[in-house]
C-alpha cells in the first residue's frame, strides 16, 4: 500500500498535512497518535470512505476494514451477519469466519442476537465481519478495544498469521504499547505520520 502526501481538512482546522506511508505485503504496521491527530481520518480516506482534498491511495488486492463504531445491527444474530457480509463478500463458504470465531472464541454465540452480547463479543464479530474475506490489505482502527487480556493476546497471533500469509495489516491505534508486536511504527502528528520508536513510558 502506497500513501503519498495526502491532505484533508475540515473547514479551517487541517487535519491531514501531506501523509505519505509506503507498506509492502507482509508487513504489521502500527500508526498511534494523540485523541484527534487524525488516525481515524486518515483509515477512512485509506478505505475510500473519505475523499481526500489531495494526494494519492494505491493498494492491491482484498481489502478490508474494521472501524471503531461497531456496524452492527442490535436486531440480527451472529449468524444472520456472517450470512450478509458473504453475500456481500461473493463467498462460497464461511469456513473463514468459522475459523475465526474459533480462534476468538466466541462461536458459542452464533445464534445469539447482537442486542445481547458483550461490548468485547460485539468487537470479535466486528473483526470477524472485516477479515472473513481474507484480504491482503487490512486497516484495523483501535481493533482490540474492549478486549481481555486473553482475547488481546489472541488477536495478535491472528493479525501475526494474516502477516506470515503475505497480508499488509495497518493497526491504528492512541497507545504506543504495542510496538514490539509490529514491523513499523509511524506517528501521526501536526498532520504528518514520521516513523516513531517510543521512548520510556510511552
Ligand atoms: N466529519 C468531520 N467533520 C468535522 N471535523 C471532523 C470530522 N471528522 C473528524 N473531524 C475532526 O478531525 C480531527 C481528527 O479526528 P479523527 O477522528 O480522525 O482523530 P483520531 O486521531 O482518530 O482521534 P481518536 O484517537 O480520538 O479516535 C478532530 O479534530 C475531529 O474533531
Amino acid at each position: 500500500m502506497r500513501v503519498s502526501g495526502v491532505h484533508k481538512s475540515y473547514g479551517a482546522r487541517r487535519v491531514l498535512r501531506g501523509v505519505s506511508l509506503a507498506l509492502g505485503p507482509g508487513t504489521l504496521a502500527g500508526v498511534v497518535g494523540e485523541n484527534g491527530a487524525g488516525k481515524t481520518t486518515l483509515l477512512r480516506i485509506l478505505c475510500g470512505q473519505t475523499a481526500a482534498d489531495s494526494g494519492a491511495v494505491e493498494h492491491r488486492g482484498r481489502l478490508g476494514y474494521c472501524p471503531q463504531e461497531t456496524v452492527l445491527n442490535d436486531f440480527l444474530t451472529v449468524e444472520q451477519h456472517l450470512r450478509y457480509f458473504q453475500v456481500a463478500y461473493g463467498l462460497s463458504s464461511m469456513r473463514r469466519a468459522e475459523e475465526l470465531m474459533e480462534e476468538l472464541h466466541f462461536s458459542g454465540y452464533r445464534q445469539s442476537r447482537v442486542a445481547v452480547l458483550s461490548g468485547g463479543t460485539r468487537q470479535k464479530l466486528n473483526l470477524t465481519l472485516a477479515l472473513m474475506h481474507d484480504p491482503q490489505v487490512l486497516l484495523l482502527d483501535e481493533p482490540y478495544q474492549g478486549f481481555d487480556w486473553e482475547t488481546y493476546l489472541r488477536f495478535w497471533s491472528v493479525a501475526g498469521r494474516l502477516r506470515d500469509r503475505g497480508c499488509c495489516v495497518l493497526v491504528v491505534s492512541h497507545l504506543a504499547w504495542d510496538a514490539d508486536r509490529l514491523d513499523a511504527l509511524y506517528r501521526l502528528h501536526d498532520g504528518v505520520a514520521a516513523p516513531w520508536r517510543p521512548g520510556r513510558g510511552g
